[in-house]
């Protein structure tokens, strides 16, 4: 059962991290359209002192149409075409004013600055594609302006572009590549709870939300479960933390195993766990949470020379039936779950109203 819960945090923290990086690039992107707008305009301003009205106007019309960019990247869906479009442009800018008759030689450090802009708003794939043939025609362009490589000193001058393009990229890249990966581990190790390896009660409370959004584009039914483990605090003070700890992973397990591929499960407290069953009938969803109280009550644990036996209680809460909001579903459930606890522990209750569905041990009187 490891994989179908690998797969929804993995889609969580895809969706989390994602709308982490789509808020970034755009705040940077519209950073950098104001100061390259800013730019232009001074630049414009100097063409025309020096009587270069063409190019002049042209910098003045790429910095208004930067401008009314920067406003629309406020809100428009279209953030990585406005980034190609801006990017493509302004290396584009960086090669004509590398060729142009009087082209200065300090022009071409714009090469060096390719690949941190494109990484910066692209990310390391697209940012690679897209400025290597950029820095390629850039270092081509250097050995035109050089002319004919003829001397050592000029040998010297085109080694020391190229070198220094191509370290650049590779150190961007590797950059990128290592900030990748440290990002990942970060909102792994934050979405996961370090003791069972299950969802934390974070990543569990964002798929709730998730599923209660899909629920109501499709109407799929679904049930919120919060399990909690029968007097475990009992197991910490007679055998210790580290039994307690062995319980914890033990149940953990149990759940993984018996849940269906589309189910979910999370750690949301100290001894208590949250599930979400997809797809599934109030009825349905109380039998298959009786056969899970019992395989927990059922397989004991060993413990040195102990064999360690606990009991669950579990509270359902079904949507749309006992609630519509996250906040509704998991109140409706807890009360099925005290009411469990205080009919005796080792029970299923359901949030079904106006009358209360027990398990069978309850409604035997039975109570382990
Ligand atoms: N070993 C261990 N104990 C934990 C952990 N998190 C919480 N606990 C303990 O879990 C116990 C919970 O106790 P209670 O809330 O009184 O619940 P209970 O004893 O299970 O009683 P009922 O829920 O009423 O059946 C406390 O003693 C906590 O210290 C953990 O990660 N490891």
């Amino acid at each position: 059962m490891d994989k179908p819960n690998q797969m929804d945090l993995g889609a969580t923290l895809e969706h989390s991290r994602s709308g982490l990086r789509d808020s970034h690039r755009r705040s940077l992107t519209r950073l950098l359209f104001t100061v390259t707008g800013t730019a232009l305009v001074l630049f414009a301003y100097m063409q025309f002192l020096a009587g270069a009205f063409w190019v002049g106007g042209a910098e003045l019309l790429a910095s208004v149409v930067l401008f009314i960019g920067c406003w629309r990247l406020k809100t428009t869906p279209q953030l990585q075409q406005w980034i190609y479009l801006y990017l493509a442009s302004l290396f584009s800018f960086f090669l004509i004013i590398m060729i142009l008759p009087n082209a200065s030689v300090t022009a071409f450090v714009w090469v060096l600055m390719m690949p941190v802009l494109a990484y910066l708003l692209l990310g390391k794939h697209e940012g690679l594609i897209l400025s290597m043939p950029f820095m390629m025609l850039g270092c081509y362009f250097y050995y035109r302006y050089l002319g004919s490589v003829d001397s050592p000193q000029v040998a010297i001058d085109l080694l020391n572009m190229v070198l220094c393009a191509g370290l650049m990229l590779t150190f961007v890249h590797l950059y990128e590549v290592r900030r990748e990966e440290a990002e990942s581990r970060l909102v792994e190790v934050a979405q996961t709870d370090g003791l069972t390896g299950l969802p934390s009660r974070s990543s569990f409370q964002a798929t709730l939300a998730r599923t209660l959004a899909e629920s109501e584009r499709s109407g799929a039914e679904f049930a919120l479960v919060i399990m909690d483990i029968d007097h475990f605090k009992l197991i910490n003070d007679t055998l210790g933390h580290v039994a307690g700890d062995k319980v914890l992973k033990h149940i953990a397990s149990r759940l993984q195993e018996r849940l269906r591929a589309t189910d979910f499960v999370g750690r949301i407290g100290g001894e208590e766990f949250g599930l979400i069953l997809r797809n599934v009938r109030p009825d349905h969803a109380f039998e298959l949470m009786d056969e899970l109280r019992q395989v927990v009550a059922d397989r004991d644990l060993r413990y040195g020379e102990d064999r360690i036996r606990v009991t669950a209680s579990f509270g359902i809460a079904h949507w749309p039936r006992h609630g519509h909001t996250a906040e509704t579903l998991f109140s409706m459930a807890d009360r099925s779950l005290y009411k469990g606890k205080t009919a005796g522990r080792n029970c299923v209750v359901s949030a079904e109203a106006p009358g209360l569905l027990r398990s069978r041990d309850i409604l035997a009187g039975g109570a382990a």
